[in-house]
């Protein structure tokens, strides 16, 4: 936006990142892994699936295609403002773009993350990492806001109807199947101070966002199905690292399918409520590790696309993004969902940009 009221002069849209190259890929895993105990073996590992499919990870190119569609649907409704990438753990940057958006004389900026949940992760780190920028630009004041999560977007919900129907009604015919819900994995500690209420009423708000929006979302697309019964669901984790006395989030995914092989379910059908695109967590720890403990079990899997592609997600995004960009004739005041300590892990103390919320 170039006229004088606008409230931002661009919205940052923040990614994880990923490598692009392998010769990428070790910075990458140290970058995201520095000084959060991930054991060696388990880097191994995670670096394998990079190195498996290339060295290059899906995320930054679905990241690209998602911004652009967003783009187009904010020049359709009016709203002429830039969004412009910035990653945590690959280039570009945070600090770099907003060193470059400083230098344009860009320096009131709207943030939104690829993240819809709330949890140190997903929601705090990312504040931490516009903080951080912020701190670096020594000269020019930047002010940096950043939207909260958008658990309750409608778009979301009706995505992840929409795809899981698709997937029930080509599964009609199967005799036992179970719906698995999964999203990432985290330590217990950063689950318990997961949302603004963290320390007050126990936290935990990114395992309770999920679980209401799966509770809304299974019977409806049953329904659309044309199933008869609404299937049975759980949600369950994946992804977990860390070492194997710190406590993470549980059932695993592939325990989970364990139990429901032995309880005689013939099928699975995998709902990754917890991320927007098919990036490397998706495609091997869905595709190809938890359809190898399914095959091995004698279980078939169902895989559900993710949003990132869907209209309904982009359409409903869009009229998000243009609402805070705009500001729909509200003043921006602190966030409701992002306030004080919330998501804080608190083994770490770094500056933190402010969150906004529309009333
Ligand atoms: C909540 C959450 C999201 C969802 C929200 C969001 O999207 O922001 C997410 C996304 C992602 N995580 C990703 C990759 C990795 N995450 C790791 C490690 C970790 N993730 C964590 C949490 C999350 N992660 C945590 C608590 C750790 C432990 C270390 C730490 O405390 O930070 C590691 C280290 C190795 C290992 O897995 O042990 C890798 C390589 C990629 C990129 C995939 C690609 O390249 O396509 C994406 C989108
Ligand atoms: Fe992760």
């Amino acid at each position: 936006m170039t006229d004088d009221a606008a409230l931002y002069d661009a919205v940052v849209m923040l990614g994880f990142g990923g490598p692009e190259h392998p010769d990428d890929v070790l910075g990458f895993l140290e970058r995201v892994t520095a000084g959060r105990g991930i054991p060696p073996e388990r880097l191994a590992e995670v670096g394998r699936h990079y190195f498996i499919r290339g060295g290059t990870s899906p995320i930054n190119a679905q990241n690209r295609a998602m911004r652009d569609a967003l783009a187009e649907r904010l020049a359709a409704r009016g709203v002429g403002i830039d969004l412009v990438l910035a990653n945590r753990n690959s280039p570009p940057f945070v600090a770099d773009v907003l060193a470059d958006l400083a230098r344009q004389g860009r320096t009131r900026l709207l943030a939104w993350a690829t993240a819809a949940y709330s949890s140190y992760s997903s929601c705090r780190q990312y504040r931490e990492d516009l903080g951080m920028a912020v701190e670096q630009l020594d000269g020019t004041h930047v002010d940096v806001v950043k939207m909260p999560p958008f658990p309750d977007l409608p778009g979301l919900v009706e995505a992840n109807i929409d795809l899981l129907a698709e997937v029930l009604r080509q599964t009609s015919g199967s005799r036992e199947l179970l719906v698995l819900a999964t999203t990432h994995s985290l330590p217990t500690a950063l689950a318990a101070t997961a949302g603004p209420e963290a320390g007050r009423s126990g936290g935990d708000l990114y395992t309770a966002q999920q679980r209401a929006l799966v509770e809304r979302v299974v019977p409806e697309a049953a329904a659309r199905a044309g199933l008869a019964v609404v299937p049975e669901w759980r949600l369950v984790y994946q992804s977990r690292s860390g070492a194997p006395h710190v406590p993470w989030l549980e059932p695993d995914v592939n325990d989970a399918i364990g139990e429901a092989a032995g309880a005689g379910v013939t099928d699975v059908v995998i709902l990754p409520v917890g991320f927007l695109t098919d990036h490397v967590e998706v495609s091997w720890d869905l595709d190809t590790q938890a359809r190898q403990t399914a095959e091995g079990l004698g279980v078939t899997t169902h895989r559900v696309p993710t949003v990132g592609a869907h209209p309904a997600f982009l359409d409903s995004l869009a009229d998000l993004l243009a609402a805070y960009a705009t500001n729909a004739g509200r003043a921006p005041g602190p966030g409701e969902l992002c306030r004080g300590d919330c998501c804080l892990n608190p083994r770490i103390q770094r500056p933190v940009a402010d969150a906004v919320h529309l009333p």
